[in-house]
């Protein structure tokens, strides 16, 4: 049984948090510790309103990766950049189920700044250059520090204030996609304009029409 569980492989710009923007490969590991990724099990999961197709690894470059050299060759080989900058985030699906010392060891030996996206609820391995936590309502942190601390919003059980005191360098509110959006968009920026240690992350992608 191969070591990684990998959904996909892809080169695009950051679009979300204090990297929006970025060009950075994005990996994107298979499977969740608060959702299954079946539709049928959303209402009972832990994290109702994922955006993501993290299921099964038959994505772009997706796959089984025997050891960490291999996943970090493949995540190596989508960046066109040269040997400057060289940045990749780790996502998921929940990235930290997977993430091994030995992978970030040997994206760095590569020359990459990793950035990875997690839910906060598993302990963090060594090697991570940017942590970005977004916590769920239902769930306690395991990660409690941190560069960015991207709260999507809004959350009934998990308002902005709870996570106000902690220390991350950046707060963002990132609103919530889905039916609601438009209107979870005024609320996020409202409360931006009344609490400024808070800042928006808008989901840019999502617009610029790239992945
Ligand atoms: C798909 S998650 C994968 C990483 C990790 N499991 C996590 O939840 O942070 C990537 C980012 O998308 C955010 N996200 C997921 N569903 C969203 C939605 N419907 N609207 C806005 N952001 C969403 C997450 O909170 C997280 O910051
Ligand atoms: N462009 C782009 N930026 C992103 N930032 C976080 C993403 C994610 O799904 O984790 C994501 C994504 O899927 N695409
Ligand atoms: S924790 Fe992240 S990947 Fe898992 S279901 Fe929630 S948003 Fe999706
Ligand atoms: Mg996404």
């Amino acid at each position: 049984m191969a070591k990684f569980a990998v959904k996909e492989i892809f080169l695009t710009l950051q679009g979300e948090g204090t990297h929006a923007g970025r060009a950075a490969v994005f990996c994107r590991f298979a499977g969740c510790n608060l959702w299954s990724g079946r539709e049928q099990d959303r209402a009972s999961a832990e994290c109702t309103f994922c955006d993501t197709d993290f299921v099964g690894t038959d994505g772009t470059k997706g796959g089984r990766y025997a050891d960490a050299d291999a996943l970090a060759d493949a995540i190596e080989a989508e960046w066109t950049g040269g040997s400057g900058n060289r940045f990749c985030v780790l996502t998921g699906g929940e990235p930290l189920l997977q993430v091994s010392e030995a992978l970030t060891a040997a994206l760095h030996r590569r020359g990459f700044e990793i950035a990875v996206e997690t839910n906060g609820t598993v302990p963090r391995p060594e090697g991570i250059d940017w942590m970005c936590v977004s916590p769920k309502a239902a769930t306690e942190l395991a990660i409690t520090a941190g560069d960015e601390l991207k709260l999507v919003y809004p959350q009934r059980e998990a308002p902005p204030e709870r996570f106000a005191d902690l220390p991350f360098a950046n707060f963002l509110l990132q609103p919530m996609d889905g039916p609601d959006v438009i209107e979870n968009t005024r609320a996020a920026i409202a409360y931006c304009l009344k609490h400024p240690q808070w800042r928006l992350s808008a989901q840019t992608h999502k617009h610029l029409g790239i992945r």
